[in-house]
């Protein structure tokens, strides 16, 4: 048995010696050193026995180093048994050194039985020496379709062993990702390492082999572990690619022959072992599935993500001068941070609905708000769809916390609202260029810390509905997009447009890709796959709860896939850090300003109405809330140019609520006495709210006179022109109350009487003709009077031009243009009512009669077109809507 120089005698005491000392590791140092001394006594050991004393040596020793569970596969090779030397003094445990760059190969495949049990031995023993999460599994096995694995089931179920390659296909995927696992290993941080244990059970084809047999020569840092049999095949053909630091073993008909191990030889003479050796056999089925068990639940408990893991021990302390940077999840045990910074400075996020989009966004919030202060960082977020995306950051009755860094949240806007963010955007973006140049920089990150002004992140939910009109609109919204996309990076503004759907999306009017080049990060979601490369097909296996997160604009190769905690099922941690990012809040911090789109708004709950008082030079009419990113209200100056009235027009019936708030958003600006209101309710259904509002007028001090459609034409003809008896304000003695009047002059008119004929131009004394369904006078109003052969429309038209010189205006609305048009007298006369508010009325008659050929209106509940002709405004509104008690007028100032 004497093979090579290892002596047969010495061997032989040596191993016995070593076989008792594994059996109880803690002695196994001193037994050694024991029968080391005893053959130092028997004489000088020859050269090659010293180097097997040596490596014996650091076997024991490190076997009565780290416990089961504790061992580090990546650093360096660890001890692994594999059989049973036998000697003719006894047998002694053979252990390998595995892992941390050495390899095995055998030379039968796993079609021998021995084979197989003792990978899957080898197998169990470097899973249970790591630590839980430690270590992947990988096997191949073309020959046996995978047989070869099936006794380790259990660590298949608790997801350590992946399904074994068996198709040439499998094979190379496989061998691709256990490349981009060694390029990854060599290039992370030395204590992130996983080992990755590839194990095939047969040789691959030579291709797929020559790229195994690579990975054996990569070295401790790529982390991978190579067990192959069948290598080197017997018999004749191509030199097989040789293997580096591998143990290669070889079998006869019952013992197998150990190579010498890499770095640590038996032999001087590379013939390995001089003792044949009995394998292993399979572990027994109950370790494995303990093992299986435990490691099971060590990956449950590793990788349950939570939602307070993504936020930083303190908060608010970091700088946005180079960029934002948050915490997303994990990627395998490793933490992923994804930035909006010169690298990535928009990011484009897809998923089906129900994908987790909603969930992502908060998590990425959330964490951005918790690591930066809003002098860092300002949020503006717009969500056009149904749902409840955004409301966590903004002020409830039930919850009055919002977020500090939150300046204005859309929830389910209108495309319209989403133009006015852009263009409030693009307004940033140019002052932020003033700011710039003042201060000799290009970019952001190089001002002073003191001027720099906080990054702006803009989050667009369901970001398609912008373009999805194909008209004006959309054409604004390409316009402003591609500017923002393209100069954002260096004004610290950025985009997050997140979609379930990228198709509309190519429709950008061929400049899809000028603006999606500028998004290099793309996060898909499951079913979002549209946003990577038509190439990249890395989303398709997700689940929820997982994202494909690629910075190279989507392009394959480039894929880490991030597992993110479910920020719905943190609801608790998320108020909590929501209340103490608005404790901390700066003093005079304002709420976001927001936009509901299904919010119907009342006159009297806006701030603009409690502003109002009398005294001011220029009355203002308030119809609404005004479209933009401010929530502002809406409405007209009514001054005393020719023109400024007020024309309601459609059919909807929401025109009398926009009348009703015109009123008394005006009559709030008058001291008693020093308005008169005069009320026409000539619409079926509007006598009730003009007797409401009749009283409510009258109540806060101001004369008030009821009409009926025959008197209309006499009172307009009375108040027309200045030297129509009775055209001053303040009941400058009208006709008398009309038919079912509720009121007549306002008690001490007779006060206010030489001042109401005090000059035409007296702002404070007004008259203001309310006339609901100004159409339904048309056949008054166009009746002649036989001896003047004047009619009631010319005397409206007089009113329309000379009005508001003396103080007369005329709110009025027609259900239709048309009406409105005749009335005028022709489109010539367009002018002669400057302000409108277009309820249901189609876009394009309304283009048509403004003389506007690009208006984008599209008619629909609860919206309107405010368009004031004399300073060109055209914007949507939410006109105010009548519901629930009166105001009490004037008088609760
Ligand atoms: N990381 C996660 N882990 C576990 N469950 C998740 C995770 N992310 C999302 N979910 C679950 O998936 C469901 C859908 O999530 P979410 O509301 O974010 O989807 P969405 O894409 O915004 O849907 P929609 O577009 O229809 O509003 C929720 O029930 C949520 O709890």
């Amino acid at each position: 048995m004497d093979r090579g120089g290892v002596g047969g005698q010495g061997v032989g005491r040596l191993a016995t010696a070593y076989g008792q000392a594994i059996a109880a590791h803690r002695e196994a140092v001193r037994r050694w050193e024991n029968a080391r001394r005893a053959l130092a006594a028997a004489g000088p050991p020859a050269p090659d026995n010293a180097e097997l004393v040596a490596w014996l040596a650091r076997v024991a020793a490190d076997l009565a180093g780290p416990p089961p569970g504790a061992a580090d596969l990546t650093a360096a090779p660890v001890p692994v048994r594999v059989g049973e030397a036998t000697t003719l003094d006894g047998g002694f445990p053979v252990l390998l050194p595995l892992a941390g760059g050495a390899h095995l190969a055998v030379d039968c495949d796993a079609r021998d039985p021995r084979v197989g049990e003792l990978l899957r031995a080898v197998v169990v023993r470097l899973l249970a020496a790591a630590p839980a999460g430690a270590v992947r599994v990988a096997g191949i096995d073309t020959v046996a379709f995978g047989a070869a694995f099936l006794p380790l089931r259990p660590l298949l179920d608790a997801g350590v062993l992946a399904p074994p390659a068996t198709t040439a296909a499998d094979v190379a995927a496989l061998l691709d990702e256990a490349e981009r696992h060694a390029r990854g290993a060599q290039h992370g941080a030395p204590a992130d390492r996983e080992l990755l244990l590839l194990v095939a059970a047969s040789a691959p084809p030579p291709r797929e082999l020559a790229r195994l047999a690579a990975l054996t020569h990569a070295g401790p840092d790529a982390a991978v572990c190579v067990l192959i049999a069948g290598h080197p095949p017997a018999g004749p053909g191509d030199a097989p690619p040789p293997l580096g630091a591998t143990t290669q073993l070889r079998l006869n008909e019952r013992y197998a022959l150990v190579g010498d191990p890499p770095g640590q030889p038996y032999s001087a003479d590379g013939s390995g072992l001089a003792a044949a050796v009995l394998l292993d056999g399979d572990p027994p089925a109950a370790s494995v599935a303990a093992l299986g068990a435990r490691l099971a639940a060590a990956t449950r408990r590793a990788e349950a993500l939570r939602f307070t893991d993504l936020l930083p021990a303190g908060r608010w302390a970091e700088s946005a001068g180079p960029g934002l940077r948050t915490v997303l999840g994990r990627a395998g045990r490793e933490q992923v941070t994804v930035a909006f910074d010169d690298a990535t400075p928009h990011w484009l996020v897809g998923g089906r609905t129900g994908a987790g989009k909603t969930v992502f966004l908060l998590d990425v919030l959330y964490g951005l708000a918790a690591r930066y202060a809003p002098a860092e960082l300002q949020l503006l977020l717009l969500d056009f769809k149904e749902g409840v995306s955004f409301t966590e950051f903004v002020p409830t009755e039930r919850d009055p916390s919002w977020l500090p860094h939150a300046r204005a949240v859309g929830i389910e806007s209108d495309r319209e609202y989403g133009v006015a963010v852009l263009r409030e955007l693009r307004g940033e973006l140019t002052r932020r260029a003033d700011v710039l140049k003042r201060h000799g920089v290009t970019k952001l990150a190089d001002l002073p810390a003191g001027v720099r002004p906080p990054r702006i992140v803009t989050v667009v939910d369901e970001f398609q509905v912008l373009f999805a009109g194909n008209d004006a609109l959309a054409r604004q919204a390409v316009d402003l997009l591609e500017e923002l996309a393209r100069k954002g990076r260096s004004y610290g503004l950025h985009l997050v447009l997140a979609s379930q759907s990228t198709t509309g999306v190519e429709a950008l009017y061929g400049r899809a890709e000028a603006i999606f080049g500028q998004f290099p990060l793309r996060v898909a979601l499951p079913g979002g796959g549209g946003v990577l490369d038509p190439l990249n097909d890395a989303a398709k296996a997700l689940g929820i709860g997982s994202a494909v997160v690629n910075t190279a604009g989507g392009a394959a190769g480039a894929n880490t896939v991030v597992r993110f905690p479910d920020a719905h099922a943190a609801a608790a941690d998320l108020a909590t850090l929501r209340h103490e990012l608005w404790a901390a809040r700066p003093a005079g911090a304002r709420p976001p300003a927001v936009f509901r789109g299904y919010e119907t708004p009342r006159l009297t709950d806006d701030p603009a109405w409690a502003g109002l008082r009398p005294g001011g030079d220029v009355p203002l009419a308030l119809v609404g809330r005004a479209v933009d990113v401010a929530g502002s209200a809406a409405g007209f100056p009514l001054d005393a140019t020719p023109g400024r009235h007020l024309a309601v027009v459609g059919t909807a019936t929401a025109g009398a609520d926009v009348l009703r708030a015109a009123t008394l958003s005006l009559a709030r600006q008058h001291a008693p006495g020093t308005a008169r209101f005069l009320l026409a309710p000539l619409v079926a259904g509007t006598a009730e709210l003009a007797g409401d509002l009749a009283m409510t007028l009258a109540d806060a001090g101001h004369p008030v006179e009821r009409l009926d459609a025959p008197a209309l034409p006499d009172r307009i003809a009375a108040v027309a022109t200045p030297d129509q008896p009775g055209a001053s304000a303040a009941g400058g003695s009208p006709a008398g109350p009309a038919a079912g009047a509720p009121t007549g002059p306002a008690p001490g008119s007779a006060a206010t009487d030489a001042g109401a004929r005090s000059g035409p131009a007296d702002a404070a004394r007004r008259t203001y003709l309310v006339v609901f369904g100004v159409d339904a006078a048309s056949a008054a109003l166009g009746a002649t009077d036989p001896a003047t052969f004047r009619s009631g429309h010319d005397d409206l038209r007089a009113l329309l031009r000379q009005g508001p010189g003396h103080g007369v205006h005329l709110l009025g609305w027609w259900r239709g243009l048309r009406r409105l048009a005749e009335d005028l007298g022709g489109a010539q006369h367009r002018d002669d009512v400057a302000c409108l508010v277009a309820l249901n009325v189609p876009g394009a008659d309304l283009g048509l009669h403004l003389g506007v050929h690009d208006l984008s209106y599209t008619p629909r509940a609860g919206r309107a077109l405010l368009v004031d002709r004399h300073d060109h405004r055209v914007r949507l509104i939410v006109p105010f809507v009548h519901s629930g008690p009166e105001p009490d007028g004037g008088d609760d100032r």
